[in-house]
């Protein structure tokens, strides 16, 4: 009778209040008690950090929504400093010593099947992919100028070559991407990463009816799954014991093993173009020690290139092609870093590319600068592109076969320049820092100039 009673009094506090203001108070309660909770009771409530950032994660799922995450990236430690609050219960993390200490609490899983050793033995199915293929379609439209130049978009290029390279390497399959310009298979992953992130974002979606909103994204997230199925069942190639099986896992392998390296060497060439004595500094290197059209190996370009493969370095470092924010949990123990305790459980975000721009580490850290990386081990220690530690990135190796031997003999081979209506950005196009200001990009998976299509244009010419 007494449980009636209450339940009648607040049914009837509610029809006088009426349903909007109470909801509106709840909501309001609610607000205030995050607001609280997040200014005095949090654990991270000591840790600078943007306000937002305390009260929601909405905001750092709308910064990655939009492509901005980034940007963000590369601003918020200057404002923050090195930990700095990123969602309620998470912090970024910017400052190596701290990036180096997280990266130790994790095993490499596929170290072994990227070693040296193993993918000597791939290095001509590389070049074959890349640098070799790369050439041929080049020569072919050359040879059908009329003025022995011709203009090419170095983004697509370079991905299409990287794409094949993964193609025949982990699935044993021609994609020949490069050779038809076929954009087919590149945009069934970013398809499929869509309906990857929409549906771990959102598991109803998952689910029909809801499900048929995302027609086209599944289609070709199924895709992809069906031709890394048939491909295996085709044949194992040189790096199948990553099992592409595993449906993520072959995802995974196409994602990291392409966009990655190829625009990493997208930005590596747009930094030349704009910083013309390093350019000419790189052409020289090349062009002293090796012949026109000789196809320069792996080993060969690491001894004899130092200061190209400086530049990538540093375009690495300067324009990290993973510089968004990387998630670890704090473990048991709990966790001091620059003197915040961050008690376990708290999620930390690795901000790659706040490490690659510390200006404890970094003298002019905007700027492009290869010499920083000649004969400095300390430097390349630092640069955190490619992650560190246990999580170092497994395919680093075979992003520096790639990314040298595609550099090495293009810059051997070819004159590169932007092309003569190209006003967008240049050598005298400055930032508000005046160094020249590089193309804006996006990230998502990886960062990607905004429009490359448009951008990403350069003239080439047969070296004289
Ligand atoms: C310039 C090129 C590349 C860069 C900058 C890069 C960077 C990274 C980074 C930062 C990570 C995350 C590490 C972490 O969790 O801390 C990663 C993971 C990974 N990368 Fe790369 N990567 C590149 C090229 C490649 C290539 C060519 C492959 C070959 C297929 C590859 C395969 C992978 C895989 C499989 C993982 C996930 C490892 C895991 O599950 O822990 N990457 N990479």
């Amino acid at each position: 009778m007494i449980t009636i009673d209450i339940i009648w009094s607040l049914f009837s506090t509610v029809l006088h209040i009426g349903y909007v203001n109470l909801l509106a108070t709840a909501a309001s309660l609610a607000i205030a008690y995050r607001v609280y909770y997040a200014l005095y009771v949090s654990p991270l409530c000591n840790v600078p950090g943007p306000f937002l950032a305390r009260i929601t994660n909405k905001r750092s799922e709308f910064l990655g929504a939009i492509g901005y995450m980034g940007r963000f990236a590369r601003n918020e430690p200057r404002e923050y400093g090195d930990v700095y609050v990123y969602q309620p219960n998470a912090v970024a993390i910017s400052h190596p010593v701290d990036v180096r200490t997280l990266a130790s609490m994790r095993r490499r899983q596929l170290g072994p099947y990227f070693s040296m050793n193993y993918l000597a033995k791939a290095e001509p199915k590389i070049a074959q992919n890349g640098i070799l293929s790369l050439k041929a379609k080049w020569e072919t439209q050359l040879a059908a100028s009329v003025d022995g130049r011709v203009e090419v978009n170095y983004y697509k290029d370079f991905l299409f070559a990287t794409f094949d390279t993964i193609g025949a390497l982990a699935f044993g399959r021609e994609f020949n991407a490069l050779k038809n310009n076929d954009r087919t298979m590149i945009d069934w992953i970013g398809d499929a990463v869509t309906y990857l992130g929409m549906t771990a974002n959102f598991p109803l979606l998952a689910n029909y009816p809801a499900s048929l909103l995302l027609g086209r994204w599944e289609r070709s997230y199924n895709s992809v799954i069906d031709y890394a199925k048939a491909s295996v069942n085709m044949r194992r190639g040189y790096l199948s014991a990553t099992s592409p099986e595993n449906k993520p896992e072959s995802l995974l392998m196409l994602l990291a093993g392409s966009e990655t390296s190829s625009n990493t060497l997208m930005w590596t060439v747009h930094l030349l173009m704009l910083y013309p004595q390093h350019y000419q500094r790189a052409v020289d290197e090349v062009r002293t020690k090796f012949a026109a059209d000789y196809l320069i190996g792996y080993s060969e370009g690491r001894l004899g290139l130092p200061f190209i493969e400086a530049c990538i370095y540093e375009s690495m470092r300067l324009m990290p092609v993973t510089g968004g924010l990387w998630p670890r949990v704090v473990p048991e123990s709990g966790i001091t870093l620059q003197g915040h305790y961050l008690p376990p459980g708290t999620e930390i975000y690795v901000n790659l590319s706040g490490a690659n721009l510390n200006s404890a580490v970094w003298d002019r850290p905007l700027e492009f600068d290869p010499t920083r990386f000649l004969d400095n081990e300390e430097a390349r220690r630092n640069m955190f592109t490619f992650s560190t530690g246990v999580r170092i990135c497994p395919g680093r190796n075979l992003a520096w076969i790639e990314m040298l031997g595609i550099l090495a003999n293009v810059l051997k081979d070819y004159d590169i320049a932007f092309p003569e209506d190209y006003k967008l950005r240049g050598p005298n196009v400055l930032d508000e820092n005046g160094n020249p200001k590089v193309l804006d990009s996006r990230h998502f998976f990886v960062s990607v100039p905004q429009n490359p299509e448009r951008d990403c244009r350069l003239v080439l010419t047969k070296r004289v």
